[in-house]
């Protein structure tokens, strides 16, 4: 049995349908940090990352091809001269994984890899190849749930798959393939499958896989009442919102936000169950998931203080959404796969596509339903890249407005808390005078342009103030969202710093630390609704404009 941190337990057996689950020892408030996971037992980078990401720290290095969407701590990695697969920052992380991370054994392996012409070993079979080698970590599995049968019985590709991992893993270990080692090891990468995490950093978006065996007893929810993060080599579980002693803590394995019949696919094609939450049993929509959740009222300090008046956000009417259920079931899949790597005109064609087949989502004010929202923050990257932040600013102030706060409904939650870091950087890169992307001087820019009206607004707003407040907001709920290690913590402290040191700004200054101690106060309220609110909600409203000017076929 694995041991579990302080005040978890677990409970259930394995005999029955749902299996183990942890329930809470004690109240856990929102946001608050459930338990920290430090000793893995297996963390590594996806094959793709090796070489931009140390093995020992899992951070990722400057040397990407991709370039963060946030400030990292800038470090160089080097390769294992023995291997030259692995590579890591410090001498310090490269020891401990040659002594505690197995590299000893598993260097070896890795130069077998290479001598066969191959420059890694994809990620499931690395893992399983660290699971035959280190004993403590299949012993660590000896009590997972494989549902191996099931995977053989019902996963038809990903079964044949599995069978040639299995397989590889034995050649380049050097052992025998026979039906036992070759069930033996069948057996680890099913359990691998069901009790990984993909292991997401935040911050640059690269994946990895990381297995331990307390937080692999978690059960899934399409409502979670927590969530994970990782952090470096550590994988920190949170409170989404007031767990009561003796309540499971549930979090989601996939992306809750999908159609009902996607997250089913998705929760049977690798954990073998069919969910049935509350979610699930009554196919609530987004606005319903959100007015089920107890802890609307923390959005006072939020982007979304009036989350809570129904009347402005009931979502589809029921007629509407069984219309809007089938758009979305057939449209999702396509309009969710990322434009990363596509050169301009591919994202623009593919962006007016998308933007043509959410229409009966935006006609049903549906805003907040996937894959809008999506389509949206492509939309926002897209202008981004083309330098053309003033548009940029309008549709992330849209999304931080308007779709995030519908999607999660705790203000810490970390797509939220990114949104408005997002907008408050954007804030930064639009200058009156420069909302173009050098193009086009003010002048030149007719006043009745989506971007003329846009100058126009923006030179109106105090964006000083409006960035200061956001990135307060950034600061508070950050710790909660992620942990005090997060780049993004860090960085928007950076940036509060220079324009808290701005001269002239003492009244101003003033008035967003008094909103910041007392959201609730009537002038602080009246403050932040005229200096932040109505001036983001002004941007908001060019949103649907630009795309329909841009994106409409
Ligand atoms: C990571 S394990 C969680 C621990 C597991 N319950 C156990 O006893 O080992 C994932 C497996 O737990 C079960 N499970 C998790 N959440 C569930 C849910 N909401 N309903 C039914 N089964 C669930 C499924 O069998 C799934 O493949």
């Amino acid at each position: 049995m694995p041991v579990l941190p302080e005040g978890l337990t677990l409970k259930g057996g394995t005999a029955e349908p749902r299996g183990r689950g942890i329930a809470a020892l004690r109240i856990f408030q929102p946001g608050e940090t459930i338990a920290t996971f430090s000793s893995p037992s297996i963390a590594i980078p996806d094959s793709p990352h090796l070489s931009t990401t140390c093995t020992g720290c899992l951070l990722p290095s400057s040397a990407g091809s991709e370039p963060p969407s946030t400030a990292q701590p800038v470090r160089a990695v080097k390769a294992c001269t023995g291997c030259r697969t692995v590579a890591y920052c410090s001498p310090a992380c490269q020891k401990l994984d040659w002594t505690t991370g197995g590299h000893k054994a598993e260097c070896k392996v890795f130069k077998r890899v290479r001598a066969e012409g191959h420059d890694f070993l994809p990620t499931p079979v690395r893992a399983l190849v660290q699971a035959l080698l280190r004993l403590e970590i299949s012993t660590a599995m000896e009590e997972m749930q494989g549902h191996v049968d099931r995977f053989r019985r019902e996963s038809g590709k990903l079964w044949s798959d599995m069978e040639l991992q299995a397989m590889a893993a034995l050649h380049y270990l050097g052992r025998e393939t026979n039906t036992k080692s070759l069930a033996e090891a069948i057996e680890i990468l099913c359990k691998s499958y069901v009790n990984s995490f993909n292991r997401l950093d935040e911050d640059v978006g690269q994946t990895g896989l990381f297995m331990n065996p307390a937080l692999a007893m978690v059960n899934h929810s399409c409502i979670p009442n927590a969530y994970v993060q990782f952090v470096g080599r550590k994988a920190v579980l949170h409170a989404y919102q007031e767990i009561k002693k003796g309540e499971e803590i549930e979090i989601s394995y996939i992306d809750r936000n999908f159609h009902l019949s996607h997250r089913q696919e998705a929760l049977k094609t690798r954990y073998h169950f069919t969910c049935t939450c509350p979610r699930c049993k009554d196919d609530m929509d987004i606005y319903e998931v959100c007015r089920a959740y107890p802890h609307l009222r923390l959005n006072s300090l939020s982007l979304a203080p009036d989350i809570q008046k129904p009347q402005d956000h009931h979502g589809p009417s029921l007629s509407e959404k069984s219309l809007l259920n089938a758009t979305v079931e057939e449209i999702e899949p396509w309009c969710s796969t990322p434009l990363l790597g596509l050169n301009p005109p591919e994202k623009q064609k593919q962006l007016r596509w998308r933007w043509t087949a959410c229409k009966p989502l935006r006609d049903s004010h549906a805003h907040a339903l996937e894959p809008l929202p999506h389509i949206l923050a492509e939309a926002s990257i897209y202008f981004g890249e083309q330098g053309n932040f003033a548009y940029s600013l309008c549709i992330s102030s849209f999304l931080a407005t308007q779709t995030e706060p519908y999607k999660e409904a705790a203000p810490f939650a970390p797509q939220r808390v990114k949104g408005g870091f997002m907008v408050a950087k954007l804030l930064t890169n639009t200058a009156p005078a420069d909302v173009s992307p050098g193009a086009k001087s003010d002048s030149l820019i007719s006043s009745k342009s989506p971007l003329g009206r846009i100058s126009t607004a923006l030179g109106k707003m105090d964006q000083a103030t409006m960035c200061q407040v956001l990135l307060e907001m950034v600061v508070y709920y950050a710790p909660a969202a992620h942990s005090k290690e997060w780049a993004v913590f860090h960085e928007a402290k950076d940036l509060l710093g220079d324009i808290e040191a701005l001269q002239g700004r003492e009244t101003e200054d003033a008035l967003v630390k008094a909103f910041m101690r007392n959201p609730n106060g009537a002038d602080e309220r009246r403050f932040f609704d005229q200096a932040v609110l109505l001036p983001l909600r002004e941007l908001s409203a060019f949103c649907f404009d630009i795309m329909d000017n841009e994106f409409s076929s």
